[in-house]
């Protein structure tokens, strides 16, 4: 972790920073306004059958939770209460406390919520910084890339940008969960329930055997029928009713007999030559019968809304009586692949290159609760993508590449010419800075993401990650964080999503190959940390976003 003098000017940027959006917040708290972060009023409004709960009950911090000393460029993520300012260990939290309310904005009704309202997005307390290209700078720039060196070097000043944490926060409160529908047991995985899973029986439905054995009438010896003649077997119900001092052989699930005051295992009797059953240890009353309702009574709630669809969850909601649940609906998801150099197989050749994304983010959306389409290869000419994004119905459009200002980086005057709301323009995150999120006039959302892979992995973990969660309906893990093993250097103001490792003793160590081109480092990685502006320290902790 590399500390910044109390004195240079990105601090006093930061104190300032701080000190600016702490009024502002007290202003929007107080005015009982819906804008983000707080977005409880927003939330709940978009909620169905009363079930809404403000999304974030209570504001993290009262005050603005950084006092000491800045560090390094954290004032990127000096947002309020998404974040976790670090004064020590550089912890970026993202996002951690919201959603709290997704299984609540599960509902059932007949259409998609009415969209957010757009964030006041010129209330963001986006924080311009300017470093100073002084000694300490410098001795921070020699540890990024050139490219990184090159904003180093220069004024960084860019109002637009979104920082890491906050881009997230917005991704996930631009929209509400989809509605309802009913799905087969088998098509229902990964979905997540909007409505509660209710026992629709007693489990188990009838007393039953836990043991192969006997299922025995009083105290013993017993009395037992001729071999094979009356025997319990499971899925055969109507046993003869049990006499005191009687036994009868059954299986393990069989319907215990009427008259069975237990079950006898069939290592612990033994049956004498005069047809007697004998315990060989005491057999207490009840024993291994699985009584009636035991693991729940009908109506018992088993899981709640917002429960993710787990093949466990599916085994419990069968067993209980279940042949299709009702679940938020998958977003369905276009991905629009840009670029005239790109190959869909063989080879790469004469300057052309094998597409990387289209194979990667089906997938990749499949896991995070999407339906997504083929990805469909749109040229760069003119047009091309306004006619694509135009015939598009899904819920969410997924673009690669085109975000920069090249001749032929479409999305950005593509957007502008539909009237498409610029939720997000840019992240304060490498890679993948140029990276946007915006709103279509029909409610609809596009993911812009830098073709660059990496870049567009980062996109996808920042932007799409947390959009598809609401629209899912899905509700945050826990935030998974992990100590580094090695130092990571950083970006003066942005965060560094970096390709990790599990070292096995329960550390992460940043893997090489993590140019915003290449995929050799991810491919090989358990996640990706997120590390501080100023970068992070051997024995730092950081968060660690989850690869499917
Ligand atoms: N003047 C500037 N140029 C660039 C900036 C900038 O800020 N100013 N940012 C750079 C960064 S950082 C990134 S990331 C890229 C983002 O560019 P685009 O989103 O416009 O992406 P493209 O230019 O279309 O492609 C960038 C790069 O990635 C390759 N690519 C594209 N799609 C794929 C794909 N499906 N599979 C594999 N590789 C792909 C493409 O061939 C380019 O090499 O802009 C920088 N420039
Ligand atoms: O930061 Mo770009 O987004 O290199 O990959």
């Amino acid at each position: 972790m590399k500390e910044v003098d109390g004195d240079s000017a990105l601090d006093r940027a930061t104190e300032d920073a701080l000190a600016l959006f702490a009024d502002q917040r007290r202003g929007a708290r107080s005015r009982g306004g819906d804008r983000l972060p707080d977005g409880g009023a927003e939330a709940a409004g978009r909620a169905g059958s009363g079930r809404a709960e403000p999304r974030h009950a209570e504001p993290r911090h009262a005050e603005p939770p950084h006092a000491g000393p800045a560090h390094g460029g954290q004032a990127a993520f000096a947002y309020f209460p998404f974040d976790e300012i670090p004064v020590g260990g550089g912890v970026v939290d993202g996002g951690r406390a919201v959603g709290t309310a997704r299984a609540a904005r599960a509902t059932r009704g007949p259409s998609v919520p009415a969209p957010a309202p757009a964030p006041a997005y010129d209330d963001l307390p986006f924080i311009d910084i300017d470093v100073a290209p002084d000694g300490k700078d410098e001795k921070r720039a020699r540890d990024m890339t050139a490219d990184d060196a090159s904003h180093a070097t220069h004024r960084y000043h860019a109002p637009h940008i979104t920082p890491w944490a906050t881009a997230r926060a917005v991704a996930e409160a631009a929209a509400g969960a989809l509605p309802a529908e009913d799905r087969a047991l088998g098509d229902a995985l990964g979905q997540v329930l909007a409505e509660p899973l209710v026992a629709l029986t007693d489990l188990p439905s009838f007393d039953t055997s836990a043991m192969d054995g006997w299922a025995v009438s009083g105290p013993g010896p017993w009395k037992l029928p001729p071999p094979g003649t009356q025997d319990v077997l499971a899925g055969r119900p109507g046993a003869r009713p049990l006499r005191d001092g009687r036994a009868v052989r059954i299986a393990t699930g069989a319907p215990i007999p009427p008259g069975a005051t237990a079950v006898l295992r069939s290592e612990h009797g033994e049956v004498t030559v005069q047809g007697e059953l004998l315990a060989a240890r005491h057999v207490s009353h009840g024993q291994d019968i699985r009584p009636r309702g035991g693991e729940c009574r009908q109506g018992d709630e088993l899981a709640p809304v917002g429960t993710l669809v787990t093949p466990a969850l599916l085994g419990l909601a069968a067993a209980a009586g279940y042949d299709a649940l009702a679940v938020v609906r998958r977003p369905r998801v276009d991905v629009l692949v840009l670029g005239d150099e790109l190959l869909r197989e063989g080879l790469p050749e004469g300057g052309l290159i094998r597409d990387a994304l289209g194979p990667m983010l089906g997938p990749w959306l499949r896991a995070l609760g999407a339906e997504p389409g083929e990805a469909l290869y749109v040229g760069d000419e003119e047009g091309a993508l306004r006619e694509a994004l135009a015939a598009s119905t899904a819920d969410v459009v997924v673009t690669t590449g085109g975000t920069a200002s090249g001749p032929v980086d479409h999305v950005h005057p593509t957007l502008r010419g539909l009237g498409a709301e610029l939720l997000v323009d840019g992240v304060a995150v490498r890679p993948g800075h140029p990276m946007l999120l915006a709103r279509l006039g029909s409610g609809r959302h596009v993911v812009g993401l830098p073709g660059n892979p990496l870049a567009a992995v980062a996109g996808l973990l920042t932007l799409a990650e947390p959009l598809l969660r609401a629209l899912t309906g899905r509700v945050p893990g826990a935030a998974v964080r992990a100590v580094l093993a090695e130092d990571v250097s950083g970006h003066p103001v942005d965060a560094r999503l970096v390709p990790v490792e599990y070292d096995g003793v329960g550390r992460v160590r940043p893997l090489r190959f993590h140019g915003p081109a290449m995929l050799r480092g991810l491919a090989a990685g358990d996640g990706m940390a997120v590390v501080p502006a100023g970068g992070a320290g051997r024995g730092a902790e950081v968060t660690v976003l989850g690869l499917p």
